[in-house]
């Protein structure tokens, strides 16, 4: 199910970073075991009530002339029109209504997206509340108050946001159709391999109206099935520094992997795989969608029968914590294996969305445990009742224990094998959620 996409705007020292602190919690800081993805606030997993979504900061401005910090700020605007459902604007009450404030507020305005307003460093109501009333003037509906500081009106603030994300996005008529993004470092080849999509005779393509982010959406036919093709070609923006780029590419990388059911990772094979794919890649793991490494530009490069199994290992090393991952050697110019790559989609999705009976996953937990004992600690041996499947994209599944503390990683991941050797899931990622016994379902 694809998250809704929360972006935060406002002028520098409002408090943003200490809004996106307050609301990732700790979550953010939580190591997770994908190697190279940065840890830094661009983005992270929000969950409120019921509600889950994806939070992004839209970055940082140097607080510098106004002229600049106007110039900023439009950018940072442009981000979250481009990529976020709905968008938080966030003014401080100390500061005031500023005139840059209601120039960024009529571009969002104009935009169309949901904007939700808010009044930080309210700390007292009290005190603050009549400065409050002072930002209805922006026009853009009513000012929440909040003091990110103080984790005060937060939950008003959510609501609000949370009224204007797209009802049940899984029940709209087009979502059958499978969601592709195409994913990559600048210049491997990502808009050559859309343009090729749409340049063979087999493929029929419409613009889908409506499409309002950045990433372009592309329809394609291929043996009378339909695919949708989001595409995050051209992320870079001429003349802004580096971070910027990094943080602005990130961003869409995210928005476009979330809205996916599989992501194409294209490598460029004449390079080989670097630590920046390694970055992206990890976007589409930690998001547990489907994962096709496309090595493209494989045309390009001398070969000898050994080259396949020296690129194959290198990737394998440099991406381990992927190891599902499908593998497609491709060239977007001349259309070498473009077709298996259709092949390659469909078997993915097939994977994201199979469900195993749970009699059928009992049995080959029964026959795994038999044949390598659960770990034990001081005495205590891990007792594992029962494992039933309870969602797909990705396929997640609940181990009943008798104590979690004793299911080591290694276990899981053993269990996982096993699932593996008896069923594939070529191409996703599997999910373990560890239970006691007699906790609440
Ligand atoms: N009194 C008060 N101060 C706050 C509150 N929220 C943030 N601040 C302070 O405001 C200052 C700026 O907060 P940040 O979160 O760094 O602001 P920012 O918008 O991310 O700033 P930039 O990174 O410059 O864009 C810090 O000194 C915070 O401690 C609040 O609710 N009440
Ligand atoms: N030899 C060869 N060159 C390729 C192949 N695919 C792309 N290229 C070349 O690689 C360069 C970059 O291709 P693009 O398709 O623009 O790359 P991109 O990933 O969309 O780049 P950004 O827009 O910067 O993100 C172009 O010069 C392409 O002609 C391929 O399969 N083989």
């Amino acid at each position: 199910m694809s998250k809704p996409v929360v972006a935060i705007v406002g002028r520098p020292n409002v408090g943003k970073s200490t809004l996106f602190n307050a609301l990732a919690g700790e979550k953010i800081s939580i190591v997770k075991d994908t190697p190279g993805v940065t840890r830094d606030r661009i983005y992270a997993d929000v969950t409120w009530l019921d509600k889950t979504f994806t939070m992004i900061d839209t970055g940082g401005i140097e607080p510098d002339s106004s002229d600049i910090i106007l110039s900023q700020m439009r950018e940072q605007a442009q981000i979250a029109i481009d990529t976020a459902d709905v968008i938080i604007f966030i003014t401080d009450v100390h500061q005031g209504l500023v005139d840059s404030d209601a120039k960024v507020a009529d571009m969002l305005r104009r935009s169309g997206k949901p904007v939700v307003l808010v009044v930080n460093k309210v700390d007292s109501i009290q005190k603050f509340m009549m400065d409050v009333y002072e930002f209805y003037n922006l026009g853009i509906g009513e000012p929440i108050p909040i003091s990110a500081a103080n984790r005060m009106g937060l939950g008003d603030m959510l609501d609000e946001v949370a009224k204007h994300f797209p009802e049940d996005a899984d029940t709209e008529e087009d979502d059958e159709i499978p969601r592709i993004a195409i994913v990559g470092k600048p210049n491997v080849g990502k808009s050559s391999l859309v343009n090729k999509l749409l340049g063979e005779d087999r493929v029929i393509v419409s613009d889908i109206a409506g499409t309002t982010r950045d990433a372009v959406d592309t329809r394609v036919k291929w043996q009378g099935k339909d695919y949708i093709f989001i595409d995050t070609a051209g992320l870079r923006r001429k003349g802004k520094v580096k971070e910027e780029i990094e943080r602005y590419s990130v961003i869409r990388t995210v928005t476009a992997v979330e809205r996916a059911d599989v992501v194409i990772v294209m490598i460029d094979a004449s390079e080989g795989v670097t630590e920046q794919d390694a970055k992206i890649a990890g976007i589409a793991h930690e998001r547990g969608k489907g994962v096709i490494i496309a090595v493209n530009k494989w045309d390009a490069i001398e070969k000898n029968d050994k080259t396949i199994y020296k690129h194959t290992n290198r990737i394998r090393e440099v991406l381990a914590y992927m190891p599902y991952a499908e593998l497609v050697f491709i060239s977007a110019k001349t259309g070498l294996r473009i077709s298996r790559m259709f092949e390659t989609i469909d078997a993915v999705i097939e994977n994201q969305t199979l469900r195993i009976q749970t009699g059928v996953l009992n049995e080959i937990l029964s026959e795994a445990v038999a044949m390598q004992q659960p770990p034990s600690d001081k005495g205590k041996r891990l007792k594992i009742y029962y494992m039933t499947q309870v969602a797909v994209k990705p396929p997640t599944f609940v181990i009943f224990v008798n104590d979690k503390e004793l299911m080591h990683f290694s276990y899981t991941r053993y269990l996982e094998n096993k699932i593996r050797d008896a069923f594939g899931f070529a191409g996703t990622s599997l999910k373990f959620i560890i239970r006691e016994r007699g906790e609440k379902e």
